[in-house]
């Protein structure tokens, strides 16, 4: 095919290749890291020549006061280029739920800010390479002018900003939506049962909350927002916000994380809401996760129940692509190791060591949440003691159980079980001085914390799921001398990470984790140390850092590449212009494709039941009057240029004064008269009955497939069958005309987005059209040339040399809106001028430039000029053109 634009523009050799741009990307982090570090080590006089003024006053927390210094730098082009890597930082507005503090009021305007619990903080402290601002909720309810003002002014010295909910918003939202509905089911436990009689409960008012407080959160991210800013949205209770910025501003940079597990498809669809927030999710330009199964589960969920197309790359919903990918996350190891060195630290190991002389330590660290599978690991820890009688007084178990989410019942019931079960199994094998369980309803501080995980000779996680579970990487960040077990459960996040050094246990199969606890109780100290140094170089080496650029660098990096994608994309069609050039012509040809150009656009998800009836394509009833104008004007010629077989076209326009090509141009009627083939002589159909057994084959195996035979092709149609399955029949199918029966046979084999047609080699729309127009001239004696002509279809790539017929390479520049039209008044360069003269010998076609439009419907790439969002539009323009003859 002749050259053409946007081709051009994707093969351009010095356009560097998403790998690339990353791989650039993570090189100068290493350079400035390196830089930074030899800065750190060198005597002040030598570091002023590495631009001294880098290092600015901006704060990041740090371990108690939460106070850091911000390091390096980094800033992007308009095209997305490094320009001076250690020139300035990138603003990043992380936007949570929860802030790194918990406020405390002392006072009318006094407030004590205190650190918060959980995996997502302790992410986040680590990202250390960005000028950040932390956008979320206080975690307490201020209704007053006053304490809001007060309290934005003591979490702005934190660089925090406050998002304001009432206490209603935060009891359908927070405690209601996220912690009732979405976290049991992304964590694979199933939705309650809604409650018909309590309004506060149902499904429908929980969700009018979550998404108001996404609203709110929207709001102040717009407030603080700058140009250029990179916008990050966590965790499943902002589903909604990306959504909600893309609204308001289309060019913010938005990416969204998830920190739970995203669950399989199958788990989703039971959301009532599952549409609305997969949808506003795909909203952000970049959607990441732990692992590549979360990653899956969501492209799979975007597939099988948007219907939309997954690709390796990600999600692509009309032509916007979506990136999915997984970033694990990390943490500061840097922290934890340098912590061992303090004195309060060492102070504290030295009294667990005191206190638990002579005893093996194992230990748990968890919120007290349902997920973390706290009465499991109680379970098989009894049953351990149960086994090995010898072990009783020789081990012990520091359960620490943070309360969490105390406001939800479910929540409640959990502590009190877990008690219950600790009480029992104390009774059973405790003395009067001593315990087998120590559990503790609480938070530790971070220097207590730090001694824990450095002491104990075992730390066991049991969880049902967990999306990563950062209490094992800061484990084994504080095992280095003594070279502790890690038991871990398969189902967390982690186990993909830490696998091979840890001890993998299934939490629910007891007796499996009970005799993993006597296996690490007793394993050599060189299997200890091999596993160990597994575990700690790979938590040294993916830091929460690392974690955190990586998806910046990842998100900047899709936003140049969506830019590059766009430009592929033909501009939108300027409708005025086609319009003033149509009034302004004499002898008009409009060439319009049938299906998904004149039929409605067909929804292939929730319509499973109506595909019988739409498997025949149908005019679109508001066509109707338009076309008849259009056909009725003596100064317009109709074709309608379809790869449908001649009875469909007969059935939907015979009443109208147009011209009918079937079959890719391969027969051709006027209305008023017969049918006449344009097909090449030698077209050879013997290869037919062999393509019709595969077809049949697959169409039995293939539930909702269906085949159609035209008489001069042959189409196997899924766009009803499962996605996924559709997709992998189909490349079977692919694999097996290839190398089979038709491969030496003269065939074409073109793929649809859900189909898949074998047709002779000649047959195409382009290769038919000199045959087409040189019988419309002639059967029509016209004398005047044809000056305008308007060619839309929803045709396939092999098709679109339609489009190249009349103009094989398309002009450098493409006006992309109405205003700025002005394309050189030349006259078209056609390929077969010659072919279709009149009889004196000049040119049926007397076409300027400006009078040609080839437009592409519903397609994301083109090789047509303009294109059209979907067959609404058609309806548009053919409105328009029919009201001005
Ligand atoms: O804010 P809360 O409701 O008190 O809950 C605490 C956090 O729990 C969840 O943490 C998750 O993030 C960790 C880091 O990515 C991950 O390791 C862990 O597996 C997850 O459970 C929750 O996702 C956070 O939003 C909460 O703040
Ligand atoms: O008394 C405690 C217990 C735990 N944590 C922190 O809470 C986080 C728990 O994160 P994880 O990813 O394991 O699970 P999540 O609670 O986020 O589900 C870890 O960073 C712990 O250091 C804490 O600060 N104090």
């Amino acid at each position: 095919m002749p050259g053409n634009l946007y081709n051009i523009c994707s093969n351009l050799p010095a356009t560097p290749t998403r790998l690339e741009r990353l791989l650039r990307d993570r090189e100068l982090r290493k350079y400035s890291k390196c830089l930074n570090d030899c800065e750190a080590e060198l005597p002040s006089s030598t570091q002023d020549c590495f631009s001294p003024d880098l290092e600015s006053s901006t704060c990041w927390f740090n371990d108690e006061e939460l106070l850091e210094p911000v390091s390096a730098s980094r800033s992007l082009n308009d095209d997305g280029e490094r320009l001076d890597f250690r020139a300035s930082k990138q603003r990043l507005l992380v936007v949570a739920n929860r802030l790194p503090v918990s406020a405390v009021r002392h006072g009318e305007d006094s407030w004590q800010l205190e650190m918060s619990v959980g995996g997502l903080v302790t992410a986040l402290l680590g990202v250390k390479e960005f000028d950040t601002r932390w956008i979320g909720w206080a975690g307490v309810n201020v209704p007053d002018e006053i304490g809001q003002k007060a309290l934005a002014k003591a979490l702005d010295e934190k660089r925090c900003i406050p998002v304001f909910l009432d206490e209603e918003v935060v009891h359908q939202y927070y405690n209601g939506y996220c912690n009732n509905i979405l976290w049991p089911l992304f964590h694979y436990i199933g939705l309650p049962q809604e409650d018909r009689l309590a309004t506060t409960r149902s499904f429908q008012s929980q969700f009018d909350a979550y998404k108001k407080a996404n609203q709110l959160f929207a709001d102040v991210v717009n407030e603080h927002y700058e140009e250029g800013d990179v916008v990050w949205c966590h965790d499943y209770h902002l589903m909604f916000l990306p959504k909600c910025l893309k609204e308001r501003n289309s060019k913010m940079k938005v990416g969204w994380f998830l920190h739970t597990p995203f669950p399989s498809s199958e788990i989703h669809r039971m959301l009532p809401s599952r549409l609305e927030l997969l949808r506003s999710v795909l909203a952000a330009d970049l959607v990441g996760f732990h692992t590549y199964d979360y990653a899956r589960h969501f492209v799979s969920a975007c597939t099988r129940i948007l219907g939309l197309e997954g690709t390796p790359e990600g999600v692509e919903d009309q032509g916007k692509l979506t990136r999915i990918a997984a970033f694990p996350v990390g943490i500061d190891s840097e922290r934890f190791i340098k912590a061992l060195e303090l004195p309060e630290v060492q102070d504290h190991m030295k009294v667990l060591k005191q206190r638990f002389a002579g005893r093996k330590v194992m230990l748990g660290v968890d919120r007290l949440d349902m997920i973390k599978g706290i009465p499991q690991k109680i379970l098989a820890f009894e049953k351990f003691l149960e086994e090995n009688p010898n072990w009783r007084n020789k081990v012990v178990l520091l359960q620490i159980a943070v309360p969490t989410r105390t406001d939800v019942p479910e929540y409640q019931k959990l502590t009190s079980q877990v008690h219950e079960i600790v009480g029992r199994i104390n009774g059973r094998f405790g003395s009067l001085t001593a315990v087998p369980i120590h559990h503790l309803d609480r938070s530790l501080d971070f220097h207590e914390l730090c001694a824990l995980y450095a002491v104990t000779d075992v730390a066991l996680v049991t969880s049902l799921r967990d999306g990563m579970n950062l209490v094992s990487y800061e484990y084994v960040a504080c095992q280095e001398s003594k070279k502790g077990v890690l038991i871990l459960s398969e189902f967390a996040g982690a186990a993909q990470s830490l696998g091979a050094g840890a001890i993998l246990v299934n939490p629910w199969n007891v007796t499996e984790v009970a005799s993993s606890i006597g296996y690490a109780l007793n394993m050599p100290a060189d299997e200890r140390e091999k596993r160990h140094h597994h575990n700690f170089k790979h938590v040294i080496s993916h830091t929460a850092q690392e974690w955190a650029a990586t998806f910046v660098s990842e998100l900047n990096v899709t936003i140049v590449e969506a830019q590059l994608r766009t430009r592929q994309i033909p501009p939108p069609l300027p409708i005025e212009v086609a319009v003033d050039r149509y009034s302004c012509s004499n002898n008009r040809l409009l060439i319009l494709g049938f299906n998904a150009t004149l039929t409605e656009p067909v929804d292939t998800l929730g319509r499973k039941d109506s595909q019988i009836n739409e498997w025949e394509p149908k005019l679109r009833p508001d066509l109707q009057e338009p076309l008849r104008k259009l056909c009725d004007d003596p100064k317009t010629t109709v074709l309608i240029l379809s790869g449908s077989a001649r009875n469909v076209l007969d059935d939907n326009f015979s009443d109208y004064n147009l011209w009918l090509a079937a079959e890719n141009g391969m027969f051709l009627r006027v209305t008023t008269g017969d049918w006449m083939t344009t097909m090449p002589e030698n077209l050879s159909m013997e290869w037919v009955d062999s393509v019709k057994n595969v077809f049949e084959y697959f169409t039995d195996r293939t539930p909702r497939s269906q085949f159609e035979v035209r008489e001069t092709s042959l189409i196997w149609n899924y766009k009803y069958s499962d996605v996924e399955f559709g997709r992998l029949q189909a490349r079977d199918l692919l694999q097996h005309l290839w190398t089979g029966p038709i491969s030496n046979a003269s065939l074409d084999v073109v793929q649809g987005r859900r189909s898949v047609e074998v047709r002779s080699v000649a047959v195409t729309k382009g290769a038919a059209i000199d045959r087409i127009l040189g019988e419309i001239v002639h059967n029509k004696g016209m004398k005047e040339p044809i000056d305008y002509v308007l060619c839309i279809g929803h045709f396939l790539t092999k098709d679109e040399d339609i489009y190249t017929f009349f103009e094989p390479e398309l002009p450098s520049e493409v006006p992309a809106s109405n205003k700025s039209y002005s394309i050189d008044g030349d006259t078209l360069h056609l390929m077969v001028t010659d072919r279709i003269s009149f009889q004196e010998g000049s040119s049926v076609l007397d076409l300027q430039a400006n009078d040609y439009f080839s437009c592409s419907v519903a397609r994301k790439r083109s090789n047509s000029r303009y294109r059209l969002q979907s067959s609404d539009e058609v309806v548009t323009l053919l409105r328009e053109l029919a009201d001005h003859r």
